[in-house]
């Protein structure tokens, strides 16, 4: 039973895909005991050096059903892509709550002028086609090759995502009539599901490719469905549409003031990390930002690290743009610049930079306590505060600022604050880990973290730095779904360095720093003959 209760990640030279499904051949069942002492359970599964792994994950362990297949095809595809060579279909999600701007996004993308040719999978919850009869492009590109395929069989998160795998498998038949494939889900669709059916298929992986998942939020009212409990456990559609997100269009930004739109930013990017935020009104974007994101692509796992977790690490400030690349030129670069901060930073030990200069900026940084250390409040400047200090026993530092008038040009007003509960259940935990990955930790690690908490990690990025290899290990995950393999060698000059971005349920940031710090592979012994001879 231990062996069974593996999973096969192998962080081998060879790309490894796992996934997880009813379709498994194999299932175990693994009964946690609750209460105290339920860490033991897994006792059995592991060799001493790995309890610390079974001890890590005790406290929202439960039973579960679950299993493991190889799946050789998306990996051969991944190289294929590596090569500009991937002929699969990309397909793009928008998802997002009822009413957001989901359709005006759509009609957006279909008008503009791109040159791309695009069908389009409809999912409208009931009986009534009310959104294909807006989707403008039918009229406008009359005879053209652009399709709209209606699914009617309910909501896709539930009931109909074997519609969506064969209107898949169909479009595929047409693949000469367009370039990509939009997927507009229901306003209340969970994309999991959604997301899932990209994987589980036989066909599917070898013909389409999940570029992206898109999230238009409502700026307005997304405040009240992320706060909706829908009881014990039960991670509400709002939260779930922006914990899976690529890219997130914060729209409506017309009916919002500044200071709430860096509030629900703040809120947003605890949420979900690793997604590029855009600020949108009518849901008006660039192509670029929406279609060719790459999400699920091995290949973009670093710049999405780098464009956003990346920056997290050290200040995880919202530029709202792609700027993983050295080229970029964003003015927000500009050492003095209006920028708004997503970063946590109420320790002391925040270096990040803006801190040192003088400029305006947007705070959404949670320091609603007494004891937020964040320096930027000892600085001289002008900003926007996006803290939850609306109580009036908030003692944030700021208030006592001598120089911090409130006449001055900032809107650190206690009126309007929004009344946001910084509590989701869903958030995202980064780490950033200098050294060098044991092979045989990692990987029991992730194996035994795919196996126990599956349902609850949503999406998982990451480059890895393993011990006695030269090569770069990249992966990236969602539920049991994982795929990995070594891109590139390191460079002589670069820090061999580990980055993980998590998106899930119940995640604690300490068990995770906890779990992959142990395990590091011990430093590497200076050779007597390096050492520096002091004289
Ligand atoms: N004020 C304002 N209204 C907007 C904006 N974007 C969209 N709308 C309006 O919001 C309404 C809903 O937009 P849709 O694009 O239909 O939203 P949806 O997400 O497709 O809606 P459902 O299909 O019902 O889930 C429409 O009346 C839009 O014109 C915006 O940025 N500002």
């Amino acid at each position: 039973m231990a062996s069974a209760m593996r999973v096969k990640a192998r962080l081998t030279t060879k790309t490894t895909h796992i996934a997880a499904s009813s379709v498994f051949s194999r299932k175990v069942c693994l009964k946690v005991p609750r209460g105290p002492g339920s860490e033991r359970a897994f006792a059995f599964n592991v060799k001493n050096h790995d309890l610390v792994h079974c001890y890590l994950w005790r406290s929202s362990v439960r039973p579960f059903w679950s299993g493991s297949r190889h799946v050789t095809t998306a990996a051969a595809a991944v190289d294929l892509q590596a090569e500009g060579t991937d002929e699969r279909i990309p397909v793009t999600v928008i998802t997002g709550f009822l009413g957001s701007g989901k359709t005006t996004l759509l009609n957006n993308i279909l008008t503009g002028a791109h040159g791309k040719r695009i069908a389009v999978i409809e999912n409208e919850f009931g009986e009534i086609d009310i959104d294909s009869e807006l989707v403008a492009k039918q009229e406008i590109l009359e005879g053209s090759n652009d399709m709209v395929t209606q699914l009617s069989n309910g909501c896709l998160c539930c009931t109909v995502r074997d519609d969506l795998i064969q209107a898949l498998n169909r479009l595929w038949e047409r693949r000469a009539d367009f370039d990509h494939v939009i997927i507009e889900t229901t306003g209340l669709a969970n994309p999991a599901p959604i997301i899932s059916s990209f994987f589980m298929d036989a066909d599917l992986p070898d013909r389409v490719r999940l570029d992206g998942v898109v999230t238009v939020v409502d700026a307005k009212h997304v405040e009240l469905h992320l706060n909706e409990d829908k009881g014990e456990g039960i991670v509400n559609e709002a939260v779930e549409q922006i914990a899976y997100a690529d890219r997130i269009l914060l729209n409506k930004v017309d009916l919002v003031s500044t200071t709430q739109l860096s509030a629900l930013e703040s809120r947003l990017r605890t949420i979900n990390e690793m997604a590029t935020i855009q600020r949108t009104t009518r849901s008006k974007t660039p192509v670029d930002f929406v279609l060719g994101v790459g999400g699920f692509d091995l290949n973009s796992v670093e710049k999405q690290l780098n464009s956003n977790a990346g920056h997290n690490h050290d200040h995880d400030h919202e530029h709202g743009h792609d700027c993983s690349g050295a080229e970029c030129k964003h003015e927000s670069h500009a050492s003095s610049h209006s920028h708004v901060h997503g970063h946590d930073c109420s320790g002391a030990d925040c270096k990040h930079e803006s801190h040192a200069s003088s400029h305006n900026h947007e705070h959404g940084h949670d320091c609603s306590g007494a004891d937020c250390k964040h320096e930027s409040h000892a600085s001289s400047h002008s900003h926007e505060h996006g803290h939850d200090c609306s109580g009036a026993d908030c003692k944030h530092e700021s208030h006592s600022h001598a120089e911090h008038s409130h006449g001055q040009a900032h809107s650190h007003s206690h009126a309007p604050a929004p009344s946001f509960r910084h509590d989701d259940k869903v958030s995202s935990v980064s780490l950033v880990l200098d050294g060098d990955m044991d092979l045989d930790k990692i990987n029991y690690s992730l194996g035994f973290l795919l196996e126990s908490r599956n349902e609850d990690i949503y999406r998982m990025k990451g480059i890895l730095s393993i011990a006695g290899s030269d090569f770069r290990f990249v992966y990236h995950g969602v539920h049991m779904m994982f795929e990995g393999l070594p891109d590139r060698k390191w460079r002589p000059d670069e820090r061999r360095v580990n980055k993980m971005v998590f998106i899930g349920r119940d995640l604690s940031r300490e068990d995770f720093e906890e779990a992959f710090k142990s395990c590091l592979a011990p430093p590497k012994e200076v050779a007597s003959s390096q050492k520096a001879v002091v004289v």
